[in-house]
């Protein structure tokens, strides 16, 4: 029998003592213990101190480095960094001698990386070496701590509990070799034997590839899906808050969601599309590729089987997910472009050069529209850029949210009538409304303030109130 790689996401993390009594060990003992790889990422909202937060866009230790020239913006935050580790791992150690242990290792940790970057900044004020071509580096060392402290806590409380546990640091930290990820993932692995012991790896990486500039945030799901792969691991788990559920059940109430048993790699990758992160489509890919099945599972109900996904099509027609996110409606208007090409190219270059992410298009005569993922301050700057390659165009940047329902199999639902129906019925809006030919999402464009009453509306018509029977009878 072989094993199974199980991912503990952040916010979980920050709950690895509840964990502990029921997921990791429970009333297991002796060997049954065994035959796990657990990948953790940071704890809950370090990531985001560490570089930025990851929906408001908020500075972090990385943000803050690349935007000092002289003040010294980034050791505060570094500061607030090791305040916030050293708080995590109280919440969730008992023993004094483990809170020790792990306060001597956030102090070792901070204080490498602080000198590495007093050090770099220093070089950088002779004229042949410059701070922007070490960025990327910088990134790569920062997002690396937060993974390495929670496996490092984590390892100490299961150490304490009984448990074989070992700390398998990817990170890289004072490494010299310039390895692949796959050599670095099997070079940790390669005397460790998961039949006897308990493996704790970090989430994060460090690769000659760079983590963060090929997957960037979630690339915790790249390391677990790539190690999985490479060990030739039974099951691929996925632990998070709560089950995969038909809404967010902070949004529309535990009880009025359900719960996702399965669904298919299709609608894994519109909901990481959507922001949602059900599974970063990369780790999805190598996961599929490699016929390893995946499952996503509720940390806090461990004998629940959660949500299977495979690339198994639905038994019948069923919208399984409402789900939105805040965007921005970039919109280039020329008069001139009826009937002339390229303008839709010149669009994407520009977008691509600003690393922008594209969540969804549309365009008539006139007018093209890409709903993006981005800051208004990097849109400014692409506005920019699309003022002098077309001066006579008008180019707007408003702030819209996108709510979407997805589902392996929308055939015959009028999902899009139906949703629009339901927002008019509550007294919503929708600024427009997209429905591709093949049928696995419909999206609903809308103020917002809207995102939130709508996510409920839609979710209610759609899914509490869908009688798929009553549908095709009409
Ligand atoms: N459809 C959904 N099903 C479950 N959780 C959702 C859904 N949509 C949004 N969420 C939210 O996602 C949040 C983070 O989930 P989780 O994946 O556990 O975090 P992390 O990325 O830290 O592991 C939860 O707190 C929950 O409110
Ligand atoms: N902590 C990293 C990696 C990750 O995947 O985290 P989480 O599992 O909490 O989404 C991030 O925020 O990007």
């Amino acid at each position: 029998m072989t094993h199974t790689v199980e991912k503990i996401g952040g916010t979980s993390m920050s709950r690895v003592n509840e964990l502990c009594d029921t997921l990791i060990i429970g009333d297991r003992k002796g060997a049954d213990l065994y035959g796990r790889i657990l990948v953790v990422s940071a704890f809950g909202g370090i990531t985001d101190l560490l570089l930025e937060h990851k929906k408001s866009g908020k500075a972090g230790v990385y943000a803050a480095f690349a935007s000092s020239d002289s003040d010294h913006g980034w050791h505060e935050a570094l500061d607030r960094v090791s305040d916030a580790m050293v708080a995590a791992h109280k919440a969730v150690l008992d023993h004094p001698g483990d809170i020790e242990r792990a306060d001597a290792f956030v102090h070792d940790r901070i204080l490498g990386a602080r000198n590495c970057l007093i050090d770099l900044q220093r070089l950088c004020t002779y004229g042949h070496f410059r701070l922007s071509e070490h960025m990327l580096q910088t990134r790569e060392l920062l997002s690396g701590l937060g993974e390495a402290h929670s496996a490092f806590v984590t390892t100490l409380m299961l150490q304490r509990a009984g448990v074989n546990a070992r700390f398998v640091d990817l990170s890289g930290w004072r490494d010299e070799g310039d390895v692949s990820l796959d050599e670095r993932i099997k070079g940790a692995m390669k005397d460790v034997d998961p039949a006897t012991e308990m493996p704790i790896v970090t989430g994060y990486a460090q690769c000659a590839e760079g983590l963060m500039r090929e997957f960037d945030r979630g690339y915790s799901e790249v390391t677990f899906s790539r190690l999985a792969s490479l060990t030739g691991a039974r099951e691929a788990i996925i632990h998070k808050e709560f089950h995969l559920s038909s809404a967010d059940p902070k949004l529309v109430g535990q009880d009025a969601v359900r719960k996702l048993g399965r669904t298919n790699y299709d609608v894994a990758d519109q909901l990481s599309n959507l922001g949602m992160e059900a599974i970063h489509p990369k780790a999805a890919k190598t996961l599929r590729q490699s016929g390893v099945p995946l499952r996503v599972t509720n940390a806090f109900e461990p004998e629940d089987p959660g949500t299977l996904i495979d690339d198994q099509p639905a038994d019948g027609p069923n919208v399984e997910i409402v789900t939105g996110l805040d965007l921005f409606a970039l919109e280039l208007f020329e008069q001139d472009m009826v009937g002339a090409k390229g303008y839709d190219s010149a669009v994407l270059d520009i977008l691509t050069r600003h690393n922008v992410r594209i969540v969804s298009k549309v365009s008539n005569a006139n007018t093209v529209t890409h709903y993006v993922d981005s800051s208004l301050k990097v849109l400014r700057r692409v506005e920019k850029d699309l003022i002098t390659r077309y001066p006579s165009a008008r180019v707007t940047s408003r702030a819209i949210s996108m709510v979407a329902a997805v589902g392996r199999d929308l055939n015959g639902l009028a999902v899009l009538s139906r949703g629009l129906n339901a927002l008019a019925d509550h007294g919503l809006e929708a600024i427009g409304a997209t429905q591709g030919p093949r049928p696995v999402d419909v999206q609903f464009i809308v103020e917002r303030e809207v995102m939130k009453p709508a996510i409920k509306a839609l979710h209610h018509a759609l899914i509490e109130n869908s009688d798929r029977k009553m549908l095709k009878a009409a």
